[in-house]
């Protein structure tokens, strides 16, 4: 195909830039919770980003930041390449909070003594407040947050400890296995917590961290990725002077929010693809066409597809050889349908911060091969436009609302791009889908019935690949076992089941077995992530 070559340069709206804001950098030192912190941070209305621990310190303060957060890892800092960060931070004048393994490493990078702790400390503690030498006060970290004696409750989750602060530091707290559980530094701005503000374990945590942002490193706060909208579309439309640009739109809120942003720049050059690959949800296609493309006011080309998809499947069993075909299918259709189109330059994608931010190590194992739209660009010689990538779901949220989009879609749960096929265990046959189909189309309104949707995260039915025996009317029946998951969740990363009221349960069990009658069976999956995935494939 001819057009412009690949760029690998992706177009994005930088927040931290736009705002002219002097972020909150979190170094990333390998902790299962450097987003946590972020989006906590975020949370208190002010513009903070992950950044790898070990970029060196003039990168750093070149993005003039506020305030720098040390997360925590699973190293020892004693241990031999142990991960650290630029020396020369500590004596930048940036104020300084380090977290756990963050703590660990500036006590002993300044003189202090780590070493591994009798016993290991996980879960909730009692953290005792030690106070000022004079007791008068609780120490600059805990001022308006605790008094000295005070003893809070917070979360622990380590094996070393501080036993001897560095020089010029004192401990501010202590629990029964650390005795430094928090520190700081008599005048500079440098402090460390042992505990995890960030987690919702720890009850005083965003005052804590709330305090050390406004009153110690003085943020001036501001961010709201509601302004964010305004200001994403003049940047979008510098960038973005001439042609055209497409944007895959799937029916969820992701990318439903940057079409609406990229349609608010670039208004009637770009152009929604929306393709009904046959493994949607119950009325989903017409949904699409109703809410998106009317409401939206953008041509939208709705590509029916669901006979080459299913003809493609055919056979399959495996769930990755599945996600490969249908990702495959996806880049064939979507090809055919936007070639089409004159002056093509830009694809638009909904991708988002925690999407950025994990395919950033490459490190982690592939547990699922996420279907998307990423082999796209390069084959057709498109620029990717990706509005979204510095933003968390929440935020996504907030942004749709303030461009209008209807509660119908900012509230949608998130839907995976392979669809019903990634919740049909072995082959995609017609019977599968079509009683998952309506066993999903069950859950999902009796969830939203007992005005449950918007406290889960996503609600489905799922084809299980089992049958059992069963009696109805009097005579046997071998049918298909249909399982319900229901599943709460920040952000997808991990996910606990939802303890639904027996009578719901009851309702949902009662309604599929009645309306969906060759079902046999109906099972509720108690299963959190880890150890389970939520999608069953
Ligand atoms: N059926 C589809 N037609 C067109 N584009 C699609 C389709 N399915 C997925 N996509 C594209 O793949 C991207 C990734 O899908 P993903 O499910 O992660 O995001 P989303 O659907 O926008 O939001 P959500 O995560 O809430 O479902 C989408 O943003 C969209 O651009
Ligand atoms: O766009 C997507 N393409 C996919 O291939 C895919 N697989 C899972 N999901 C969604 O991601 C979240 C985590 O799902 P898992 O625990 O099953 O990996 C859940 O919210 C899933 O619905 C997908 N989304
Ligand atoms: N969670 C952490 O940061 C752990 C730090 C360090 N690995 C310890 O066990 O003490
Ligand atoms: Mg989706």
């Amino acid at each position: 195909m001819s057009g412009p070559s690949v760029s690998a340069e992706v177009v994005t709206v930088d927040p931290g830039g736009l705002a002219g804001a002097e972020p909150v950098l979190v170094l990333d030192l390998g902790a299962q919770y450097a987003l946590l912190i972020a989006r906590r941070i975020r949370e208190l209305g002010v513009y903070c980003e992950v950044v790898p621990g070990d970029l060196p310190a003039q990168a750093l303060l070149e993005r003039r930041p506020r305030a720098l957060v040390l997360s925590g890892g699973p190293s020892s800092v004693y241990a031999p390449g142990a991960p650290g960060v630029d020396p020369e931070l500590w004596s930048a004048g940036v104020p300084v909070l380090g977290i756990c393994y963050g703590m660990q490493l500036m006590a002993q990078a300044l003189g202090g003594e780590v070493r591994r702790g009798d016993r290991q400390e996980f879960g909730r503690s009692e953290l005792e407040l030690l106070g000022a030498p004079d007791g008068s006060s609780s120490g600059r970290l805990f001022d308006g947050v605790g008094r000295p004696g005070d003893r809070l409750v917070c979360w622990m989750s380590h094996g070393d400890v501080v036993v001897e602060p560095p020089p010029g530091f004192r401990s501010v707290a202590r629990t029964a296995v650390s005795p430094v559980a928090a520190m700081e530094h008599e005048q500079r701005p440098l402090f460390g917590v042992q505990f995890h503000p960030e987690v919702a374990h720890t009850p005083f945590g965003t005052a804590l961290l709330r305090h050390f942002l406004y009153d110690l490193a003085g943020v001036s706060g501001g961010w709201d990725p509601r302004d964010f909208g305004r200001r994403a579309v003049d940047a979008l439309r510098q960038q973005l002077p001439e042609g055209r640009a497409v944007v895959a739109l799937s029916g969820g809120v992701d990318s439903a929010t940057a079409a609406a942003l990229v349609h608010r720049a670039l208004g009637d050059r770009l152009t929604a693809i929306f393709v009904d690959h046959g493994l949607m949800r119950q009325g989903e296609p017409d949904f699409v066409r109703r809410e998106l493309g009317e409401r939206l006011g953008m041509p939208l080309i709705a590509v029916d597809a669901g006979a080459r998809f299913l003809q493609a499947l055919r056979g399959v069993r495996d769930p990755e050889r599945k996600r490969r075909i249908i990702g495959q299918e996806f880049i064939r259709v979507f090809e055919e349908t936007a070639g089409a189109l004159p002056d093509v330059r830009y694809l638009v994608q909904g991708t988002l911060y925690p999407d950025v931010v994990e395919s950033g190590g490459g490190k982690t194992a592939t547990i699922k091969s996420h279907h998307n739209v990423g082999g796209l660009p390069e084959r057709m010689g498109l620029r990717l436009v990706e509005p979204l990538r510095f933003l968390f779901k929440d935020e996504v949220r907030a942004l749709a609302r303030e461009l209008g989009l209807p509660d119908r879609i900012v509230d949608r749960h998130p839907f995976p791009g392979p669809g019903l096929a990634v919740r049909i265990v072995g082959e995609v046959t017609p019977e599968a889908l079509e009683t998952v189909r309506a066993c999903d189309a069950i859950v999902v309104e009796e969830v939203e019935r007992a005005g449950l949707a918007r406290e889960v995260w996503q609600a489905f039915a799922v084809w299980t690949g089992s049958y059992s025996v069963g009696v109805k009317g009097d005579a046997r029946l071998y049918g298909p076992v249909v399982a319900v998951r229901c599943v709460q969740s920040h952000d997808g990363m991990t996910a606990d089941w939802v303890r639904l009221p027996y009578e719901l349960l009851d309702r949902i069990s009662h309604r599929i077995t009645n309306e969906v009658p060759y079902v046999s069976r109906v099972v509720y999956d108690i299963s959190p992530k880890p150890p389970a995935t939520i999608e069953w494939e």
